[in-house]
């Protein structure tokens, strides 16, 4: 068990993501899925950075385990921000699919050069005594007018990174994990993860 590390998540995209970046380091890594019964986290912050904590403190204090919870989303010009922290509940009930089809209609009509958008990641890792660890990463792009590519999860297939001329969904796992907000924050954090992790 000292080697576990639990990502507070429901969200099956993002568990391959850190899978991708904790297992290498010999961390065996578990998520909600591991633990069935645990209740659910409300999400009720007004930052990213606030949501990761909740998620993060509730189940470290549930599972006593170091737990790391990840709080993202997607922020887009033109639409002053939105969804924002917001992203997973955009169309009502974390349907990617229809989260998708709303932001492409409330985009209708906004010329390319107009559809410019950041992800961001907040990662809070927590141990059961309380040591905390914070890191954020973001990464900017362009919204597509159509999906374009089949891999990753939530907004990738319109998330366009013009330098790569990809989007998250046609980049794949290992490419994605080198270039989004989530490997950013991540690349902040390790650093400090060590002295964190052994402490
Ligand atoms: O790399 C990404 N590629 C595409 N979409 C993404 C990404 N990162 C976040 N997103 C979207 C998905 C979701 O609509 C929202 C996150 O919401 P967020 O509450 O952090 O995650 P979630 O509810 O899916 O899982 P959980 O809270 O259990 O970790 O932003
Ligand atoms: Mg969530």
């Amino acid at each position: 068990m000292e080697n576990t590390i639990v990502i507070a998540t429901k969200n099956a995209g993002k568990a391959r993501e850190f899978r991708a970046i904790f297992e290498p380091k010999g961390l065996t890594v578990k998520t909600l899925a591991d633990f069935p019964d645990l209740k659910q986290v409300a999400e009720t912050g007004k930052t990213f950075t606030e949501n990761a904590t909740l998620k993060a403190t509730a189940v470290a204090h549930e599972t006593q385990l170091p737990v790391l919870a990840d709080d993202s989303g997607l922020m887009v010009d033109a639409l002053n921000g939105e969804p924002g922290i917001y992203s997973a509940r955009y169309a009502g009930d974390h349907d990617d699919a229809k989260n998708n089809a709303k932001l492409l209609a409330n985009l209708s009509g906004v010329p390319a050069e107009k559809r410019g958008a950041a992800f961001h990641t907040s990662l809070v890792l927590i141990k059961p005594d309380g040591k905390k660890l914070v890191a954020t990463g973001e990464v900017r792009g362009e919204i597509l007018t159509a999906p374009r590519g089949t891999d990753g999860f939530g907004y990738d297939p319109l998330f366009y990174v013009p330098a790569e001329q990809l989007t998250f969904a046609e980049m794949g796992l290992a490419m994605k994990n080198q270039h989004s907000h989530r490997a950013k924050a991540t690349a902040a954090m390790l650093p400090q993860f060590d002295a964190w992790w052994e402490d």
